[in-house]
């Protein structure tokens, strides 16, 4: 009404453009101001504490992650608010963030079927991946497909494949580094480890990632890649589904970063659609119970076959433990290397269980050495896994916390950034100490396991599927390389491998190279 006599009272001419703008403006500022007004006073998560700008607009979130510094900084502002506001903050309108250590097994359980937020389905442009699946029931049956191959028993089969991988390391390192003064960067080197690893298990196919110049190949630095688009899809929701319709040379003109998820999606297309033209003209003997074999002739429904979604479980099966393990092997070598202690009791347990490096002893015997694993443990911790939180929502009951009660259908975290700084649990949490993890030892009860604090691969129904590979993995090359060389840092420091920004895996200081070393054969160490 009044925006109709506003009009009538104008001259034609003097009720076009100007008008119409001050009413959709005004409209605006309206919607806005009810909003807001909604969002603090009357929403279900009106009565959480925390600040009230991060109550009225998600875009406070959206400041940190993707314009403070670079970007990355929300976990660090997170942390600044439960200092502030206490255990329980109300993190954006519509999200709650904990923390509390002892409260991670609620949130990220196996008991409850709780979903993932579609919002971030898109981020790492694998949307129909289980591992991107918000829905629970969803999930499970797409998780069911690829877990039995993830199952220790299965990755004990696979030992003699990784080892492989590891000896060509070793013969690598003798013949072209050893004494050489030649620079090797262990970033690039466990990259083209745990690629060519996952691609011979999940395709029987070698790439010879380890036989590249210098272990750098474009699929290794295209998975590099793949975290520097997070945010922004996170952020933008819309982002990724618009870049999806443009050709693929125009974006990586307007964004270059996306280059790198466009690269790895083409990939992952290429090889499950050959495996299914294979499996269809029955020439697929050599992919026979490689995982993407076996989930093509599985009972999945066919929405769930198609190549599209096949191609994002590929880039999650594949991409989801390329960055993840490399970085947890970079930061744990770099600690080993700089701590003498460390590294003398590591050499000294490897001499014993490994009389000849050319001979090593199997995973099942490598495994159990005490104190190779408390070094990977303490990697693990200091590497994150992912750092970000990953959102839990329950669909259909409330879930309480202390004397609050959270109401169904709202987002709610915890993360491992907390979770591994936690001093109460983990001591001087910025250090690396092994020693922490000797001893079956316990968390602040005294009775909890301390690896249940250890939260880098989540926990629950949606717990990272691969982490027995990890382990595989990790063990076999820590043991062969420190039993077999010396290192010597070569410009590296602390900021190649403690944490710059949250770009959900770790990023280190702008322009790191890596940690890099000289090496050299090693001789027996003296007791
Ligand atoms: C140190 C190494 C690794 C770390 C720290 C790690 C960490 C994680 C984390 C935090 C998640 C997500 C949990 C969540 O959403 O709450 C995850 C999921 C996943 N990870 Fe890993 N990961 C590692 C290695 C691997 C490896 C080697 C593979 C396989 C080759 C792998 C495959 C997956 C898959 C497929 C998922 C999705 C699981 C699901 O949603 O059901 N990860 N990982």
């Amino acid at each position: 009404m009044l925006a109709k006599q506003i009009l009538s009272n104008l001259h034609p001419s003097e009720a076009s453009y100007p008008v119409w703008v001050l009413l959709l403006a005004g409209t605006c500022v309206l919607y806005t101001a009810v909003l807001a007004i909604y969002r603090l006073y009357f929403s279900p998560l009106a009565p959480f504490p925390g600040p009230k700008l991060a109550a009225v607009t998600a875009w406070y979130e959206t400041y940190f992650e993707i314009v403070k510094n670079g970007g990355g900084h929300f976990t660090f502002e997170i942390m600044r608010m439960h200092e502030k506001y206490g255990p329980i903050v109300r993190i954006s309108p519509k999200e709650l963030h904990i923390a509390d250590s002892e409260f991670y097994d609620m949130i990220y359980t196996s008991t409850q079927g709780f979903d993932k937020s579609a919002h971030v389905q898109d981020r790492f442009g694998a949307p129909e991946a289980a591992f991107s699946t918000p829905d629970h029931e969803v999930h499970k049956r797409r998780r069911a497909a690829i877990s039995p191959f993830f199952a220790k028993r299965r990755i004990h089969e696979q030992a003699p494949m990784i080892q492989g991988h590891v000896n060509k390391i070793v013969r690598r390192l003798h013949q072209d580094y050893a004494g050489k003064g030649k620079i090797l960067n262990l970033n690039d080197l466990y990259s083209s480890y745990v690629s060519d690893v996952i691609m011979s298990y999940a395709f029987n196919r070698s790439y010879g990632f380890l036989d590249e110049p210098d272990f750098v190949s474009s699929f290794t630095s295209s998975i590099q890649g793949l975290k520097d688009f997070v945010h922004y899809a996170q952020q933008l929701p819309w982002l990724p589904k618009v870049i999806d319709r443009l050709p693929d040379r125009l974006v990586g003109y307007i964004q270059p970063s996306m280059k790198a998820i466009l690269h790895f999606q083409n990939s992952m297309r290429d090889q499950v659609k050959e495996v299914r033209q294979n499996i269809e003209s029955e020439k697929a003997e050599a992919q026979e119970g490689t995982i993407f074999f076996s989930i093509i002739r599985s009972d999945l429904p066919p929405e769930d076959l198609t190549i599209p979604r096949l191609k994002d479980e590929a880039m999650s099966v594949v991409g989801a433990g390329i960055e993840t393990t490399k970085m947890a092997l970079a930061v744990l070598c770099f600690h080993i290397i700089t701590t003498p202690s460390v590294l003398k009791r590591l050499q000294m347990e490897l001499q014993e269980a490994i009389p000849d490096p050319s001979n090593p002893p199997p995973l099942s015997v490598l495994e159990k050495l005490p104190y190779l694993y408390a070094c990977l443990q303490e990697g693990i911790r200091l590497s994150y896994g992912a750092i970000a939180r990953s959102q839990r929502i329950s669909k259909h009951n409330p879930i309480k916390y202390n004397d609050w009660v959270i109401p169904p259908g709202v987002m709610v975290s915890l993360d491992t950034y907390h979770m591994h700084h936690d001093e109460a649990v983990f001591p001087q949490s910025h250090e690396y100490r092994p020693e922490r993890w000797l001893g079956n030892p316990r968390g602040p009860d005294g009775e909890k396991a301390l690896t249940k604090y250890l939260t880098a691969f989540g926990r629950g129904t949606r717990m990272c599927v691969g982490f027995n590979l990890a382990y595989a993995e990790m063990t076999l090359v820590v043991a062969a390389l420190f039993r077999s060389f010396n290192f010597e840092l070569f410009d590296t420091d602390k900021g190649d491998v403690e944490i710059f920004r949250d770009m959900i895996g770790l990023e280190v200081k702008p322009g790191s190279k890596g940690v890099r070393v000289k090496v050299s054969g090693k001789g027996e160490v003296q007791p």
